[in-house]
């Protein structure tokens, strides 16, 4: 349900929230909004002298958070999320401002301060609408900020001790968290709640009210300046997409005459009409999001999925990017000839992939975009062309007999394939030299894209020794060894994937520190490290199977050894799509599973290993690094 109508305006768009604060998550989803989540990297080290009041500083470092997040993402996809969300709370006293304490200490001179007075909190919010011209990031940026007061009572040094070594206060403003144990030490709050907590919900509503609806000036005599204004009501007045002007004048008058009774012409939805607290009329929307929209583009892109992700294999398999790689332009005949097909049937593909954006097409012919030069050439550094070969032969057809597989709750090799898949890799993946090939190129192309996000996500300039558990062509720990230079790093492979990997080794790049070690991680010694890496591998396999690897691992840790998982993390709120579609895909075609970030702790904990921590990348894969005690 959305109370707030506007928050559908954002359904179509793809919205990432640039914050690891769980509080604005949790804020955003409960108010309907979809969203990704990629946090900044944006360090907030401005320099607050430089701002002659707090939120203006507040409002600077939302803004660099999310322009940050905007640019990296446009510089790994080649395309820009639509809205990126930035955040920053502070809490200023006596002309201070207070940020996350460093330390207990630090914590407690925070409180200290605090402590019998009246402080401010200041949440600085950005909306960064996002564009891409020829790959160039553009943006357009809109700031505002949310004040609230809240006075602490006098407390006694005893409880300030208490609350700091209860471990909440570390990772916020002021060192207080008001919406759990940190609410005991607050007497009042003047505003809005919410703010404090690192998301001025309300004012952010309105907002996007502001930014997608700008009402006409006669029509807005009955909504209240201080209201998040009734959207349906705007929507109907001034929504482009409704139609002609003409149409929407007398709609206003329409409106403006029967705003307040239920089931207006146009309306959508069911309305139901109450008072707010200032005794104003609000119309209010009720049902699901979908009944609401008035086109369902969400269901239409839905529909339309695989049609777009089978252009996209045939094109990469046919080599139509190889061929119009590095700016050539060819007429539709001239491919067809070339990938020996109908001139009918390639100049719809072509077509086809220049709706989806992976080609463009000019007078002089058909040319590839930024995104496909980068990523679907077969030969380009980041190519996904192994992967999406492995998608088209392998994964495609298991996926034919998805309804088969949530009926049996099983894999569907024997359906597709005719065979009994007894050892995953061996009777599906290795059992021909061309398949082999594909999925050492799958798992090579989605390394290469991966490895940089996963190998800094932690920092393992702590360890000598790392092992990489079916680490396939080493492309894991390429990145390593450039990002840790005390670091070698073993990549342990059955026989069947080492006596390949020499295909795939960079040139130019010194790879002594790197050696490849054959064998089966479930049979044989594994070699010995301080960091152990499994990245893609737990997934592959049932319970039994996973549980004999980490404890043949954790027998192998010493006190202080790493164990590095990398894996999609489902997440409770179903709101990461490739992870949950990533969870289908190990239903058709294995035993095993993805797993929720409590699912990994729990598992992490019984085989001896503590200290788990998770970073959510923003990219194909997530990462989860522990401690053996
Ligand atoms: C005052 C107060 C702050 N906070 C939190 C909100 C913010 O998450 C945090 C302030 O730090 P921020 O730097 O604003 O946010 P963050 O580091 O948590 O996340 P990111 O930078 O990735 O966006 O303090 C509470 O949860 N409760 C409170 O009562």
């Amino acid at each position: 349900m959305v109370l707030c109508p506007v928050i559908r305006k954002l359904v179509s768009k793809r919205v990432v929230l640039a914050s690891a604060s769980p509080r604005r998550q949790e804020i955003l989803s409960s108010a309907g909004l979809r969203f990704e989540v990629v946090p900044s990297r944006f360090k907030e080290t401005l320099d607050k002298a430089s701002f002659s009041v707090p939120y203006e500083y507040a409002m600077e470092t939302a803004k660099q958070k999310a322009l940050e997040v905007a640019n990296r993402m446009n510089v790994k996809d080649f395309r820009p999320p639509d809205v990126v969300i930035g955040a920053d709370t502070i809490v200023t006293v006596d002309g201070l401002i207070l940020e996350k304490p460093t330390d207990k200490q630090d914590a407690y001179n925070m409180l200290s301060r605090l402590n019998g007075k009246v402080h401010s909190v200041f949440t600085g919010v950005t909306i960064v609408h996002c564009s891409s011209k020829g790959n160039q990031l553009e943006t357009e940026v809109f700031k505002f900020y949310e004040e609230t007061k809240v006075k602490f009572s006098d407390l006694s040094e005893e409880l300030l001790w208490e609350y700091i070594h209860s471990g909440e206060p570390m990772d916020k403003a002021g060192g207080y968290g008001i919406q759990a144990l940190g609410g005991m030490l607050v007497e009042y709050v003047h505003g809005d709640f919410l703010n404090v907590v690192g998301f001025p919900l309300n004012h952010f509503c309105k907002k996007l009210v502001e930014l997608y609806y700008p009402p006409p000036k006669d029509a807005i005599h009955h909504v209240k300046h201080d209201s998040i204004p009734s959207v349906e009501t705007f929507e109907v007045l001034s929504d482009e997409e409704l139609g002609s002007s003409t149409q929407r004048n007398s709609n206003v008058k329409l409106q403006g005459d029967n705003a307040f009774s239920s089931g207006a012409p146009g309306s959508l939805g069911k309305k139901e009409i109450h008072q707010d607290t200032m005794g104003e009329p609000v119309v209010k929307c009720s049902g699901d999001m979908e009944s609401l929209t008035k086109f369902p583009s969400t269901l239409v892109e839905l529909l339309d999925g695989f049609k777009a992700s089978k252009a996209m294999f045939v094109a990469c398999k046919l080599k139509v990017f190889d061929l119009l790689k590095g700016k050539a332009h060819l007429k539709a005949k001239d491919v067809a000839d070339h990938i020996s097909a109908s001139v009918c049937g390639t100049e719809r593909l072509l077509d086809s992939c220049t709706a989806l954006q992976l080609l463009k097409k000019t007078n002089q012919g058909y040319s590839n975009t930024g995104l496909a030069e980068k990523y679907l050439v077969s030969d380009s550094e980041y190519s996904l062309h192994g992967y999406i070969m492995h998608a088209n032969d392998h994964v495609w057809p298991l996926f034919t007999h998805l309804e088969s597989a949530v009926k049996e709750g099983t894999n569907q090799n024997h359906r597709a394939f005719g065979k009994n898949v007894q050892d995953l890799f061996q009777d599906s993946y290795y059992h021909s030299m061309e398949t082999k090939l594909r999925f050492m190129n799958a798992m090579h192309s989605i390394m290469k894209l991966t490895a940089r996000d996963v190998a800094t996500a932690f920092d393992l300039s702590r360890f000598r020794s790392a092992c990489d558990l079916g680490g396939c062509t080493g492309t894991l720990a390429q990145v390593l060894i450039q990002e840790y230079p005390n670091l070698k790093v073993t990549v342990f492979d059955l026989p069947d994937v080492i006596e390949n990997v020499s295909g795939f080794q960079p040139t130019g790049q010194d790879t002594s520190r790197i050696t490849f070690t054959s064998g089966d991680f479930f049979k044989d010694n594994i070699p010995e490290a301080d960091l152990y890496i499994l990245s893609r591998v737990l997934h592959d396999w049932p319970d039994d199977k996973i549980d004999a690897l980490l404890s043949k691992i954790s027998d192998l840790c010493t006190p202080g050894s790493g164990l590095l998982l990398n894996e999609m993390v489902l997440d409770d709120k179903n709101r990461n799509r490739s992870a949950w579609l990533q969870s289908l895909n190990m239903l058709v075609q294995t035993e095993g599973k993805e797993r929720s970030s409590y699912e990994y702790r729990c598992l992490l904990e019984q085989h001896g290993f503590r200290n788990v921590k998770i970073v959510q990348t923003g990219s194909l894969l997530d990462t989860i690094l522990c401690t053996k005690c």
